[in-house]
């Protein structure tokens, strides 16, 4: 990163498992939450099992993740860690060496397990993994080396035992949905990226390639016809060069809405480059086509872009072409840039169609359709010529 570069805002760093650490915190503050609620529940259950001294212990976990809770929205996170280790350790001793192996006290030390995977550090990861299984195994021992201080009854053991498991089940699924959510938003996050414009929101240049790909082989399937516009903005250096670089990207914005606008469900629009776009029409011809085309440019014609309230007036040349049986996708391109590079040599503001795509039309130079110019306009009168 270039060191005059901000850094990234604490909010939006990833983590070496894929999540930001905003997330990661979110996420421990609802456990937080999840656990203080759960400890709540112990603590009735206690009360009712006649145990004040293990219902006061509850009371005394669900305060202490409150306070992690309020310690993480403090942004004091690694304080609120370290008492959120210390409570569920303490909680799963106390349970596991004073009630029994078979009061279930101990699968909390499982819920870290999520916790403990997307950590930033390997090592560090590695180091809570062994000291949660050493603690894991050092329970089991002393739970069955000695005889619990309190004998419950079965059916009490059995009552603590499943709340045990029901709440670290209930953990488990929150954060692997929780997990599974935020992979699924960077997935979405990455295909945007790499198949959209990140100034216009249209395709990029690849991603409609792609596609283009797939409804050429769709219409030669069906036999129907397709059709590819390229649209250059008239003088857009003129626009930068005037009103600034700003200014120039909400022009292409507002142009890419504008065509946008005109477009029907399965038409495909795309950045071709700079103040270049291009769009493919599926069921269309070269007459459809164009008037498709003739739609688009008297839009933008009419459609000034007021960034600041200050009206900047563009204008947009389009070259059409149909694609024909037979013809690659790199000939229509070459056949619209021609019609295109014609239409711009022939005065901009207006549309051209690649001979090809009118086989029925005289060639180019002889057809001249005036489209509508405001009297005195210096500009040349728009035409659409084929
Ligand atoms: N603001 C902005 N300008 C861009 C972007 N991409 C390309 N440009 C500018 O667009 C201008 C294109 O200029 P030219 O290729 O000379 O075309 P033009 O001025 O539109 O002239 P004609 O196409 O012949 O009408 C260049 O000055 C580029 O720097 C962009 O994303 N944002």
């Amino acid at each position: 990163m270039p060191p005059s570069s901000p850094s990234p805002a604490p909010t939006t760093r990833v983590m070496s498992g894929g999540m930001s650490r905003g997330a990661f915190w979110l996420m421990l503050r609802r456990l937080a939450l999840f656990a203080a609620s759960a400890e709540l529940v112990y603590l009735a259950v206690f009360l009712a099992l006649g145990m004040p001294a293990m219902a006061l212990a509850c009371a005394v976990g669900s305060a202490t993740y409150v306070v992690a809770y309020v310690l993480m929205g403090l942004r004091w996170n690694h304080t609120a860690v370290v008492l959120m280790w210390a409570e569920v350790l303490t909680q799963a001793g106390v349970c596991t060496v004073l009630l029994g192996w078979a009061s279930g006290g101990h699968y909390f030390l499982l819920v870290f397990l999520p916790a403990v995977a997307v950590s930033r550090s390997p090592r560090r990861a590695l180091a809570a993994l062994i000291f949660l299984l050493a603690a894991y195994l050092c329970l089991d021992v002393l739970a069955h080396r000695a005889a619990p201080a309190y004998a419950l009854s079965p059916a009490s053991l059995t009552t603590l035992r499943w709340l045990s498991i029901v709440v670290v089940f209930g953990m488990f699924t929150y954060t692997a949905r929780f997990y599974t959510r935020r992979v699924q938003d960077a997935e979405e996050q990455l295909y945007d990226m790499a198949t959209t414009d990140s100034l216009t929101g249209l395709w990029n240049r690849r991603q409609f390639l792609q596609l283009t790909h797939a409804e050429i082989d769709r219409a030669r399937r069906h036999g129907t016809p397709l059709a590819l516009v390229l649209a250059d903005i008239d003088h857009f250096k003129l626009v930068n060069d005037q009103h600034g670089h700003d200014t120039g990207d909400q022009v292409i914005r507002h142009v890419a809405g504008l065509m946008r606008g005109q477009a029907r469900g399965g038409d495909l629009m795309g950045r071709w480059g700079g103040e270049e776009f291009v769009a493919l029409l599926p069921m269309t011809d070269g007459t459809g086509a164009l008037e498709w085309s003739e739609r688009v440019r008297s839009r933008v014609e009419q459609t000034p872009c007021r960034p600041d309230g200050q009206a900047v007036e563009v204008t947009l040349s389009l070259g059409v072409c149909e694609l024909l049986a037979g013809q690659t996708l790199d000939h229509a391109f070459k056949n619209a840039d021609a019609a295109l590079y014609a239409a711009k040599n022939a005065g901009r503001n207006r549309v051209c169609v690649a001979p090809a795509a009118l086989p029925a039309q005289p060639p180019a130079a002889e057809v001249h359709r005036q489209a509508a110019a405001a009297p005195g306009d210096p500009r040349p009168a728009p035409s659409i010529a084929g």
